[in-house]
């Protein structure tokens, strides 16, 4: 539809010629010859420009701008006169007037300040089109959206955190510390994380509490929120609520295994939730635990539950070899780039295009490795050693670690920009010891997995055997574990393992009399949760006294938690 534009001039000949003129440019004109007139014409009908002389008889132009100045999206007015006057220049700019064109000007001005005006308020709609798109989007999403400045003052709300988080209109401008909505605020040292680091973040089902409603469960999204030249503007709160899919997953059968993963524990049930959302994700995942939890398996499982599974998993252990070794793996190199680089070589990132790469004892990598680690994550690009052309490449980014990463960002040796990167989405595993419910069916998969793999045919353990796996604090955990049912099948000959088929190392931590000494903090910690912080029933249970706990707990400066 061709832009409306109305002339409104008292002289016969200017309304023609500009007539003219602005529809041999493609434009629909109207013209119109006094203030009456003119007005009646707006009220009818819908114009995007009026170009307009400043004296029309007892009235002005500026009159009629006054008149129907109603709304940013009205239409846009250039005044034009014989005699120019700075006071009615300036009111009629006050009042919003485009521009201003003094008498005699050519057609081609004419014609320039017409197209430029136009654009101006194409350009006005289209940003107040957008405005109104996002505020319907803002207002019709059932997840509570707050955007916060860099002090946790509260910008902007929407109505579900009216009722998620009971926070309404007159919060705008409060800081979120301090809103009276009763709220436990656990999402606040969540935002102050992402402020401090400027890193996104995601926290998955987390409680979280409101004065006189009932508890929820809810998954918190953090984003920085950036301006036009990416400087930092504070964040976007994004709470959902999900109580209810939560109580379906605890109504739901509990399954006892996930991919290679073996347990039925409420632990284990969530982290298969977990990797069961994020498998189809892109989103960079730092797998943290201990030693022998099942990093790598949970890793395995995130890539062949998700999209990415026909693609490539590469796992790289980042401890294993030296800086410079690792760093040519990582990225590959060109031939010659060092001593011994006799042809180019493609690196694990570029055979892992498409689909994972896995990288095992994250925190082993060296400062230097740290930045250009960084650069992938951020830019999805890298250069092979010793080469300046730039790789581009879609690989997902799973990282694990044993080792306590917040504490070495604490003591500088692992960079804490690398550190928020790597865990936009942070799962911890639980350790044997806190799930020693699935020990059976552990066993079982461990008797069937070496029943297999060394064609034999043994039906289980004894049950002294159980309650001495079960009284173990499995430092060592699953690992361990695997590692004593092997041993178990290499010594036993029957089809029961017993206890006398087990490593003596085992029987010995588990309660034997040479116990005493051998008791690690890990060891002491276990039997006092065992034993729900009773210093004699955990005595009882390492098999020593009362008194070797207390004196445990201090040598290993272990607080009593309640
Ligand atoms: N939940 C589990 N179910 C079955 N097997 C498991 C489980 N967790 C670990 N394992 C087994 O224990 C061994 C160690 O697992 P994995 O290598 O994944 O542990 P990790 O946490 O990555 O250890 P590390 O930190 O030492 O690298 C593997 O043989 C694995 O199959």
């Amino acid at each position: 539809m061709p832009s409306r534009i109305l002339i409104i001039d008292d002289e016969e000949s200017v309304r023609f010629t500009f007539r003219n003129l602005l529809e041999d440019e493609g434009y629909h004109a109207d013209t119109a010859d006094d203030f009456d007139s003119a007005l009646e014409l707006i009220r009818e009908q819908s114009y995007d420009l009026i170009i307009s002389d400043i004296f029309l008889g007892g009235k002005t132009g500026v009159d009629i701008l006054r008149e129907i100045r109603t709304t940013d999206t009205g239409p846009h007015f250039v005044f034009m006169t014989g005699q120019p006057h700075m006071e009615t220049a300036l009111e009629a700019v006050r009042l919003g007037a485009f521009d201003y064109l003094p008498k005699p000007f050519k057609s081609d001005t004419l014609l320039r300040v017409a197209r430029m005006a136009l654009q101006h308020k194409q350009a006005i709609e289209e940003k107040e089109r957008y405005r109104s798109h996002l505020e319907g989007i803002f207002r019709s999403v059932n997840d509570a959206i707050i955007t916060l400045d860099p002090e946790l003052r509260i910008m902007e709300l929407n109505d579900a955190a009216h009722n998620l988080c009971g926070l309404g209109d007159a919060s705008r401008g409060a800081l979120l510390t301090e809103a009276p909505n009763g709220c436990g605020r656990v999402c606040i040292p969540l935002v102050q994380e992402v402020l401090n680091s400027r890193e996104p973040a995601v926290h998955f089902r987390i409680g979280c509490s409101r004065t006189g409603c009932s508890a929820k469960v809810v998954t918190v999204t953090i984003t920085p929120l950036l301006g036009r030249q990416r400087e930092f503007q504070g964040t976007v709160l994004v709470v959902r609520d999900d109580t209810r899919m939560a109580e379906i997953e605890k109504e739901r059968v509990e399954v006892t295994s996930f991919h290679r993963l073996v347990g039925k524990t409420q632990p284990m049930q969530h982290l298969y939730r977990m990797v069961e959302g994020l498998s189809d994700l892109p989103t960079t995942v730092l797998i943290s635990g201990e030693s022998g939890t099942g990093k790598e398996l949970v890793a395995h499982a995130l890539h062949h539950e998700g999209v990415r599974r026909d693609r490539p998993f590469v796992r790289v252990n980042c401890a294993a070899l030296s800086e410079n070794l690792l760093e040519s793996e990582l990225f590959g190199h060109v031939k010659g780039a060092f001593t011994g680089a006799v042809t180019d070589r493609t690196g694990r990132f570029q055979a892992a295009n498409g689909g994972t790469i896995f990288l095992d004892e994250i925190g082993d990598i060296t400062p230097t490795l740290q930045v250009r680690l960084l650069r992938v994550l951020q830019e999805k690009e890298f250069e092979r050693v010793g080469d300046t052309r730039t790789v581009k490449v879609d690989v997902r980014v799973i990282a694990a670690t044993n080792q306590d990463l917040r504490e070495k960002v604490r003591q500088g040796a692992f960079r804490e920009d690398l550190y928020y990167r790597l865990k936009v989405v942070y799962l911890t595993l639980p350790t044997l010891r806190q799930r020693k419910e699935d020990l059976p069916l552990l066993v079982e998969h461990f008797v069937a997995k070496f029943n297999r793999e060394l064609k034999r045919s043994v039906v289980g353990v004894t049950k002294e055997v159980m309650d001495l796996l079960t009284a173990h604090p499995w430092p060592g955990n699953v690992r361990e574990l695997e590692h004593v049912i092997e041993h178990a099948f290499v010594v036993a000959a029957g089809e029961t393992i017993g206890l006398k088929d087990l490593p003596a190392e085992l029987a010995v931590r588990s309660g034997g009399s040479g116990a005493r000494s051998r008791h690690g903090r890990d060891d002491v910690v276990w039997a006092l949760e065992k034993a729900g912080w009773n210093k004699s029933k955990a005595a009882r249970l390492l098999g020593v006294d009362r008194r070797t706990i207390y004196r445990k707990m201090e040598e290993y400066e272990i607080l009593e938690s309640f």
